[in-house]
């Protein structure tokens, strides 16, 4: 068993601010959950804003870490946690210096152990891993393997995320291979008995890996 693997909920591209918060406070509420990131995509900055400004103190009042996808700006202004930042976004550096040495920055690096190296070097907070399985959420091009989480924990203090395709069934291996998060979308929230099921079903997973 490794206890120390946690859930890191990546809010569905496109949402509904007002009905959707009903959805987050109850996968928030189900059980263990390290943080929340929002991911639209596609929308304005002011719709970006509008979805903060209802979700975050959601997340923050229950002490989960909100952290904002590929704004860093927005995520300063709004009091964000962090922000997550990809290898076609706001270089690390820069997403650093914008949001302060105290806020929580995340890089992708695919199945990279090059692109991780750097991220840690530089002082990224965590890196993310992906795509393990195949996923309907977003379009990938890369495909990591248990493997790579190992090596990292062998070589690096650092926190390292898994994410891509990641259901209660198939967790196991990556919970075993070091994942210190289990990033997830779809199998929080299209889970069929809803987010506080699926919260509850990704900790027992965790719990029993
Ligand atoms: C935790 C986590 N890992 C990876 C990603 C993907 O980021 P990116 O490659 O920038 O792609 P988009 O999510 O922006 O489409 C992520 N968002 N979160
Ligand atoms: C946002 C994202 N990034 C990925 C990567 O590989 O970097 S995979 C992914 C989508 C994850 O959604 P789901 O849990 O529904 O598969
Ligand atoms: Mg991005």
């Amino acid at each position: 068993m490794k206890a120390d693997c946690r859930l890191y909920l990546v809010t569905p591209p496109a949402l509904e601010p007002a009905a959707f918060a009903v959805d987050l406070a109850a996968a928030l509420d189900a059980g263990d959950v390290a943080c929340v990131q929002l991911r639209l995509k596609d929308v304005d900055d002011d719709t970006v804003r509008r979805a903060i400004d209802v979700l975050r103190p959601i997340a923050q009042s229950r002490e989960v870490a909100f952290i904002l996808n590929d704004h860093p700006r927005l995520a300063r202004e709004t009091g964000c946690d962090g922000v997550h930042v990809g290898q076609a976004d706001t270089p690390y550096r820069e997403a650093r210096k914008i949001m302060g040495a105290e806020a929580i920055v995340g890089v992708t690096c695919h199945d990279s152990r090059h692109l991780a190296m750097v991220a840690g070097e530089d002082g990224a907070d965590y890196v993310a891993f992906g795509a393990f399985f195949p996923t309907g959420t977003k379009e990938t091009e890369h495909r990591a393997t248990p493997d790579l989480l190992t090596w990292w924990q062998e070589m690096m203090e650092i926190p390292c995320v898994a994410i891509g395709g990641i259901t209660p069934e198939n967790c196991g291996d990556l919970v075993r291979a070091g994942a210190d998060f289990l990033a997830v979308v779809s199998s929080i929230w299209h889970h069929p008995e809803g987010p506080g099921a699926a919260v509850r079903a990704f900790n027992k997973a965790i719990a029993e890996a």
